[in-house]
């Protein structure tokens, strides 16, 4: 049997000092995708979180033939992609492509790159129905041929003429508009994608396809217009910080109490999930790049209602540490998740620890406040484990979450930065 993760935390001790965001998983991904675009040179990505996601999307970009270098200790990641040119090695296979949801992001570069694409697999978060039609159909627009091999569970891609198009998502899909973009820079004449996702990291990944030659506009409008060009070339850039693990940690401090100063930290990201911190009783104050996070824990925190939607709306992958947060504010608490129809899983476990949440469908109700007690938990996705391990930091007694890879997945050093702030949390293995 292999070894395990697991996340021991015990409660009690209020957070303070300086905690350093993380570069953005879900920038970081789609670059080591677009990075793939480039026939010459080395693309270098600075900021690179230390995540299980970003090992996997490595592994994958070495399997369909680039070389690549990760510089841990610098946060740093080398790519040369010169060599990514043979049919026969562009699959992703399961074993590392249904390991995280990214794995769909490097279809562009393949298509552009060696003409097809086999899809073995895709992971990521377990959240119900997790559709990919925007993206096969998409292509398709763009002049692919897209087939399902329905024994075998596989996509096939051919795509020896891809052109420009014009394209419409029915949902702004964050990865879906992330790489219909990548598809169509490297395809000649002009493609139009309606009702493109606004999010922050989307930008970046512009700015990051832009640095490299394409000619994009109108990204953040949700009309973004692509000029295609004949080839981009291998740059410098440095990830964003990552929205999510700012959230998740400004919502750990306003569950234990405390001061933190969050490095790196853009209040703006945080979009809704800002207003609705500020309702429960949390203080930030933006200081250039430093976002100061503060809540005092003599004062009960007020409850709150909140919808997940698309960026600036509250976002969904914050869902779950606001739900643990909720179940210490005094009053009901309501939650609609609009995105996913299963990403509830935590409630239950939450419950074990003595929370009171009920679930129907895709709202819950969150009765606080309540007294949480240490309890072994389960991680059934990346944000329950997170939100697992913040309830753990103000439980009584002694809470184990597992399996930590999910934690792991996309938050680096998850416990050593915790730990850094005075929280009693340790990552362990077992086997
Ligand atoms: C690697 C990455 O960036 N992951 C993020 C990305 O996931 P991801 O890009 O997969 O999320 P999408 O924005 O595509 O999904 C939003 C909704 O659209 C639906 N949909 C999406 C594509 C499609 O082809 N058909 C379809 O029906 C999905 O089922 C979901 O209900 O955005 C999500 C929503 O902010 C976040 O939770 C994820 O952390
Ligand atoms: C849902 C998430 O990630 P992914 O899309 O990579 O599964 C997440 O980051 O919370």
């Amino acid at each position: 049997m292999g070894q395990e993760v697991r996340y021991r935390v015990r409660g009690g001790r209020p957070l303070s000092g300086t905690a350093f965001i993380q570069g953005a998983k879900n920038a970081v991904l789609p670059m080591i995708g677009a990075a793939l675009l480039a026939a010459k040179g080395r693309t270098v990505l600075r900021n690179v979180p230390v995540i299980e996601d970003v090992y996997r999307a490595l592994e994958l970009a070495e399997h369909v033939g680039a070389k690549v270098a990760f510089h841990e200790s610098e946060r740093t990641v080398v790519i040369d992609a010169s060599g990514l040119n043979d049919p026969e090695r562009a699959v992703l296979p399961a074993d590392i492509a249904a390991r995280f949801r990214g794995s769909v992001l490097f279809v562009p570069a393949l298509m552009h790159r060696t003409g097809r694409a086999r899809i073995e697999g895709v992971g990521g978060c377990n959240l119900g129905s997790r559709n990919l039609d925007f993206h096969y159909r998409g292509f398709a627009r763009l002049g692919a041929e897209v087939t399902e091999d329905l024994e075998l569970n596989h996509i096939n891609v051919e795509a020896s003429k891809l052109r420009g198009g014009h394209l419409y998502l029915d949902t702004p899909s964050h990865t879906g508009t992330e790489n219909l973009l990548m598809a169509a820079v490297l395809a000649p004449g002009t493609t139009v994608i309606e009702h493109a996702a606004l999010e922050p990291e989307v930008i970046d990944v512009i700015n990051f396809l832009s640095a490299m030659g394409a000619k994009i506009s109108g990204g953040g409008t949700g009309l973004i217009t692509v000029e295609g060009v004949e080839e981009l070339t291998a740059v410098e850039h440095t990830i964003m910080s990552d929205r999510i693990d700012a959230g998740v940690f400004a919502m750990t401090v306003a569950a234990t109490g405390g001061e933190v100063s969050l490095v790196g930290a853009n209040l703006d990201h945080l979009g809704v999930a800002r207003w609705k911190l500020e309702q429960m009783g949390v203080g930030f104050s933006q200081e250039g790049a430093v976002l100061h996070v503060q809540r005092d824990p003599s004062v009960p925190l007020r409850p709150i209602n909140a919808v997940t939607s698309p960026f600036p709306g509250f976002a969904t992958d914050l869902q779950s540490p606001l739900m643990a947060l909720a179940t210490l504010a005094e009053g009901e608490s309501y939650i609609h998740e609009a995105i996913y129809d299963g990403r509830f899983a935590l409630a239950d476990e939450l419950n074990k620890m003595g929370a009171k949440i009920e679930v129907e469908g895709t709202r819950a109700i969150v009765h606080g406040s309540t007294n949480l007690h240490g309890a072994e938990v389960i991680a059934h996705d990346l944000r329950t484990g997170a939100a697992l391990v913040l309830a753990g930091l103000v439980a009584e007694g002694e809470t184990i979450v597992a399996p930590g890879y999910l934690v792991d997945r996309g938050h680096a050093q998850f416990a050593s930065r915790l730990a850094a702030l005075g929280g009693d949390v340790e990552r362990v293995t077992v086997s």
